[in-house]
């Protein structure tokens, strides 16, 4: 038995060996698989780490969380201003301007005696601001026959006198209304009135048609906008942006270089399909040779009749281009028929004579302003307003 002693020995520090080797082993595998084997996440939201990404699950985000989100992103239909109030801040924007035109006029005519220089000095003056030689000499003439009839002398006569003599040259007889009236058709369906726009680029177009359709919307018109200016590609985006915040559709074509006659007249189609009360019809209008000008314009023209009658082709030029906006003025005439000039960026410049001036170089009359770069910054011209403006308070 003693000889069996160390044999036993050996076999029970094994044996204890063993059992600690096997402890040990068990304790690390249970702590390991604490780490690899998180208990099952909760089902919270999905939350974006550090680095910028965003766990899996957050890109699906659940539905009622979308929906929410999707109705407050639906734009709000604006309500334009009423068309009335507008009247008021065309004069005081004038007034505001400071034009040195009224201003200038009543400090020569307020002087004692009337020298030829004096005169002379009033004529230099009405030209530097765009009346024309013709209108010009037409006004000093009324003014020297009154001022020496009359014997005008205080200022208030003088402010009085002049005011007159300017209403007059701006001619408050001719007929200023937009024909925005739809007609009846043989078959008893609403006829639009189709206003097309022309104009050099830059003027001002787009956006004219832009701010007209909020001024037919603020007096309760159904519109149907045209986005013919398929020359330039963001026209067509810029046209569909000013309906769109007035909730009137644009029709446009998808193709860049598309025929400007065939969008025209899908946009009046769509007017009388919809019993629209008017359409507005924009156009590139590039100058590159007369022309071409006449091709594209004429045929545009052309293919609005076959759906509609026109009522208003509308001439749009930048107040502050002066008499290179007269020559437009002339080629337009020419070829688009035009019946109404629609002035822009009068709020940029000291010289509103340009309205008498180009009223006498087509022989139709100024019906709408532009007075800045604001979506109601449209107003109907006014001439007392106008001049009231020009002279200032
Ligand atoms: N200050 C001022 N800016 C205006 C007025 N009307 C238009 N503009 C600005 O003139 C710029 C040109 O206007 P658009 O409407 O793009 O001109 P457009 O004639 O359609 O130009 P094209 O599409 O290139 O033919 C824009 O920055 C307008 O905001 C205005 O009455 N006053």
């Amino acid at each position: 038995m003693n000889d069996l002693l160390p044999l036993w020995i050996v076999l029970a520090v094994l044996l204890f060996v063993g059992l600690v080797t096997l402890g040990t082993v068990s304790v690390r595998r249970r702590g390991r698989r604490d780490v690899v084997e998180p208990p099952p996440a909760p089902s919270a939201p999905p939350v974006a780490v550090d680095d910028g990404a965003v766990a899996p699950e957050a890109v699906e985000a659940p539905p009622e969380v979308e929906e929410p989100e999707a109705a407050e992103a639906a734009p709000a239909i604006e309500r334009p201003e009423p068309v009335g109030g507008r009247l008021v801040r065309l004069r005081e924007r004038l007034a505001r301007s400071g034009s040195p035109l009224g201003a200038r006029l009543l400090s020569v005519l307020s002087r004692d005696h009337l020298s030829e220089d004096d005169w002379d000095e009033l004529e230099e003056t009405l030209l530097l601001a765009d009346v024309g030689a013709g209108p010009a000499g037409e006004l000093i003439d009324a003014l020297r026959t009154k001022v020496r009839v009359l014997g005008v002398r205080d200022a208030a006569s003088v402010r009085d006198l002049l005011r007159t003599e300017l209403v007059a040259l701006v001619d408050p007889t001719l007929d200023r209304s937009l024909a925005t009236t739809p007609r009846t058709g043989e078959d008893g369906s609403t006829v639009p009135a189709v206003v097309l726009v022309v104009g050099v680029n830059g003027t001002g177009k787009t956006t004219t048609v832009g701010k007209l359709a909020r001024v037919l919307v603020a007096e309760d018109r159904s519109v149907v906008l045209g986005a013919a200016d398929t020359f330039r590609a963001a026209a067509a985006d810029q046209l569909e942006t000013w309906g769109s915040r007035v909730g009137v559709p644009t029709v446009r074509s998808d193709r860049d270089g598309a025929d400007p006659a065939a969008v025209a007249f899908d946009a009046v189609r769509r007017g009388r399909t919809e019993g629209a009360d008017v359409v507005l019809v924009d156009t590139a209008g590039r100058l590159q040779n007369k022309q071409g000008l006449m091709d594209e314009l004429g045929k545009i023209r052309r293919v609005i009749t076959k759906e509609a009658p026109l009522a208003e082709v509308l001439l749009v030029l930048d107040a502050t281009t002066g008499q290179n906006g007269l020559n437009q003025a002339r080629v337009f005439g020419e070829v688009a028929g035009v019946t109404g000039i629609v002035l822009t960026k009068l709020d940029g410049t000291a010289r509103g004579g340009i309205v008498v001036a180009v009223q006498r170089e087509l022989g139709v009359p100024v019906k709408l302003v532009g007075l800045g770069e604001g979506p109601d910054d449209l107003a109907p011209f006014d001439p007392e307003q106008f001049v009231d403006g020009l002279l200032g308070d």
